[in-house]
C-alpha cells in the first residue's frame, strides 16, 4: 500500500491548518509526521486516513497491485490508535479482543491469548476495561492497532500514559510486527517515532 499526498490542504472555517502538501508514502516505510502543537499533526494523520475530508486536494490510496482503493475500502488496510479514540470499556480485554479481532484479522500465527500474554495483561484480561489504568487502557488501544494484520498502521502519540516500562513494551511490539508495513506516527517525542527514518514537517506546508 503507498498513499500519496497531492497539494493536500485543510482549514476549519476561516483557520487554516496546513496547505499544499504533495507528498507519496512508499510501503514499506515508518514516516514521522513532526510539528509544534496545534500545528496539524493529528489532523493530516486523519486526512491520510480518510477519517476527515481534506478542503483542497487529493489523498489516495494504492494497493501493492498498484490499484487505487476506493474511499470506502481505505478502512480495510489501516489500523488507527490515537489518544482520542474509544474503546467499548464495558468490555472485558478479552471480549474487546474478540470482538475487534472479528473485524480485523490478526496478526499470523498469532490468537488472541497470545496477544493477551503479549501485553502482560493476563490477570487482567476478564476485568472491564473502565476498570483499567490510563497506561492499562494506552496499552489496549496500541494492541487493537498493532496486532491488526493491515498493510498500513497510523499512531498518534502511542506513548500517551505510558510508563518507560510500556514505552520499552511499545518499541519491542513495534520492532517485531511493524517491520515491513507503511508506518505513520504523529509526534512530538523521538521515544515514539524512533524507528521513522522519514520525517515529515507540518509545519513547513503553514
Ligand atoms: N474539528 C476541529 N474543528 C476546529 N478546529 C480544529 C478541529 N480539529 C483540530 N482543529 C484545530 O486544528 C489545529 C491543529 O490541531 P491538531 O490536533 O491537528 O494539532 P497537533 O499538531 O496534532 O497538536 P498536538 O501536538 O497538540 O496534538 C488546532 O489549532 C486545532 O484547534
Amino acid at each position: 500500500m503507498d498513499i500519496s499526498l497531492h497539494q493536500v490542504g485543510k482549514r476549519f472555517q476561516r483557520h487554516r491548518v496546513f496547505k499544499d502538501i504533495t507528498y507519496t508514502f512508499t510501503s514499506p516505510g515508518a514516516y514521522a509526521l513532526l510539528g509544534p502543537n496545534g500545528s496539524g499533526k493529528s489532523t493530516l494523520l486523519r486526512v491520510i486516513a480518510g477519517m476527515q475530508q481534506p478542503s483542497a486536494g487529493k489523498v489516495t490510496h494504492t494497493d501493492s497491485n498498484g490499484k487505487v482503493v476506493e474511499a470506502s475500502g481505505v478502512f480495510h488496510s489501516i489500523s488507527f490508535c490515537a489518544p482520542g479514540q474509544e474503546i467499548v470499556e464495558e468490555f472485558t480485554l478479552r471480549e474487546f479482543l474478540g470482538f475487534h479481532f472479528s473485524f480485523k484479522p490478526l496478526i499470523k500465527g498469532l490468537s488472541i491469548e497470545q496477544v493477551i500474554d503479549i501485553m502482560g495483561l493476563t490477570a487482567a484480561a476478564d476485568k472491564p476495561i473502565y476498570d483499567y489504568s490510563s497506561g492499562m487502557k494506552q496499552r489496549v488501544k496500541l494492541a487493537q492497532a498493532i496486532f491488526a494484520d493491515t498493510p498500513v498502521l497510523m499512531l498518534d502519540e502511542p506513548c500517551t500514559n505510558l510508563d518507560e516500562r510500556g514505552v520499552g513494551q511499545y518499541r519491542q511490539w513495534m520492532d517485531t510486527y511493524a517491520a515491513g508495513r507503511l508506518v505513520l506516527i504523529a509526534s512530538n517525542d523521538p521515544r515514539e517515532y524512533y524507528c521513522c527514518t522519514h520525517h515529515l514537517r507540518v509545519e513547513d506546508h503553514l
